[in-house]
């Protein structure tokens, strides 16, 4: 054996040895036979994998593409349509169709969730745990810039990540909360068509990937999470529409935090029916453990809360008289004039304090608390003038704008745009949107035949 492959034989035995003995036991019972098999599948090589966002690109024309040598045959991801493994050492990361919010990376078995639900045009649907963002932004992909979704993170540090991803992913009909599930009840009672559960839990799954979860396990966390979980439960049923349905999912493998969370729901209220329920188990599918169950709510003529219905119908189709002379000047000189139209046709413009937002018209959001954020950011209106925001290019494309300039991802141009740098041209266009492969990445403003970067320095990077 040489020296590289002990090291890891060895650290393979160590994280069998640091295993919870409970877990261990826990999982000898709910897979008899199948334990031995399961506790190998700790040995097996890692997995990696990346979900395409088809709001940027059609799913024909990235495989044309041929990025990280996908082999088509055997690298789609049978449950996610849109997922492909990866291998390990292709660093997704570290190619700007990345920054473009191309695709997200993201652990196979997470992608069932989404990629194995209906999402219908015009749903209107909540993420309830939604940090960092997986789900959502698979949710706003299948959604298709139609319906509503509201990305909830009870967790305030983790809300920065979740809006970095959303903002990436480029769709406008979404809104970030920061609420608990009793203060969403508040304002959504009998409201979605769909809501996605992704449980806090006690991460028996990630042991595999992260030692961390290993030692942060603990039966008091799992009773805590079942605790959680049924709350959260109990408060999407009555978020919920007649004939909504539930979406719950762990990424832990105890029976406590899985089917009997799901039956206990299911005998507490008698007007669900469950629909399925499903684990991926890591020693038979190549990717970590996860459980997903969905419920539908029946009929119970009890539906939407009446006053927030009102509001919300009132305001419905109400046409949108707010104009913005700045952001009219900007949108004749720089977006086409057909993406022009189709945007003040389906949004509504709101000046908050000097920052333009735009939001689906039929939606109503501007009393509601603890959002981070509503609708999407177009710019900054100056005096005179309009300032357009990195959230605006990320909805872009090069058919939807005047200016542009377009790279191939590997153009060195590229890597001088992400660290800030300003790039040589022949032109004095003002405002262009600077592409990858034709997908927005960010802004520059071009005078004297130079690119001044817009590149938000936050986001700045070498690669
Ligand atoms: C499994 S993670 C969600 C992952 C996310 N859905 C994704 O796909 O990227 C669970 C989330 O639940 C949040 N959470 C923790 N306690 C919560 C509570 N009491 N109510 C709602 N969410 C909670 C955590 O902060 C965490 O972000």
């Amino acid at each position: 054996m040489n020296i590289n492959k002990e090291v890891k034989f060895k650290e393979e035995i160590d994280i069998i040895d640091k295993l919870p003995s409970k877990f261990k036991e826990d999982m000898r019972d709910l897979l008899g036979s199948e334990y031995d098999d399961f506790i190998d599948s700790y040995n097996d090589e890692k997995t990696s994998s990346i979900r395409l966002n088809t709001l940027k690109m059609n799913q024909d024309d990235f495989e044309k593409l041929n990025l990280f040598e996908i082999n088509l045959a055997e690298d789609k991801i049978k449950w996610a349509n849109e997922g492909y493994y990866i291998s390990l050492d292709k660093r997704p990361s570290m190619n700007p169709l990345f920054d473009a919010g191309l695709y997200y990376i993201q652990e196979p078995s997470a992608m069932s969730v989404v990629g194995q639900s209906e999402i219908d045009m015009g749903d209107y649907i909540l993420d309830m745990c939604a940090s960092p963002g997986g789900k959502s932004t698979y949710i706003l992909s299948k959604l298709n810039n139609s319906g509503f979704l509201v990305s909830n993170e009870f967790n305030k540090s983790r809300l920065k990540a979740l809006g970095e991803n959303l903002e990436k992913f480029g769709a406008i009909n979404s809104l970030i909360t920061n609420m608990s599930s009793k203060e969403l009840l508040k304002f959504f009672k009998g409201y979605f068509d769909k809501i996605f559960i992704d449980a806090p839990c006690s991460g028996q799954g990630m042991f595999r990937k992260d030692e961390y979860a290993i030692e942060d396990w603990s039966e008091d966390k799992v009773d805590q999470c079942c605790s959680i979980q049924e709350e959260l439960m109990t408060d999407a049923y009555y978020m919920l529409k007649d004939q909504g349905t539930i979406i719950y999912s762990t990424c832990t493998f105890t029976k406590s935090e899985n089917e009997e969370i799901v039956n206990n729901f299911l005998c507490k209220f008698k007007n669900t029916e469950l629909i399925s329920m499903d684990r991926i188990w890591p020693h038979k599918e190549k990717g970590e453990g996860h459980f997903c169950a969905k419920i539908k709510k029946l009929n119970t003529n009890d539906n939407m809360d009446e006053e927030f219905m009102n509001k919300n119908n009132k305001k419905k189709n109400k046409p949108c008289d707010y104009k913005c002379k700045e952001f009219e000047e900007f949108s004749s000189k720089f977006l086409k004039d057909d993406y022009s139209k189709f945007i003040k046709k389906k949004y509504k413009f709101i000046d908050r304090s000097g920052l333009l937002y735009i939001f689906p018209k039929e939606i109503e959001v501007e009393d509601m608390p603890k959002t981070l954020r509503k609708g999407l950011l177009l710019g900054k209106i100056l005096k005179n003038r309009f300032e357009p925001a990195h959230s605006f290019a990320m909805i872009l494309n090069k058919n939807k704008v005047k200016n542009y300039i377009d790279f191939k991802y590997d153009d060195e141009n590229i890597s001088r745009y992400l660290s800030g740098q300003s790039i040589a041209t022949n032109a004095s266009r003002s405002w262009t949107l600077v592409c990858v492969n034709g997908i927005g990445l960010g802004w520059a403003k071009e005078s004297n035949g130079q690119l001044k970067n817009k590149y938000p320095k936050g986001l700045r990077k070498n690669i």
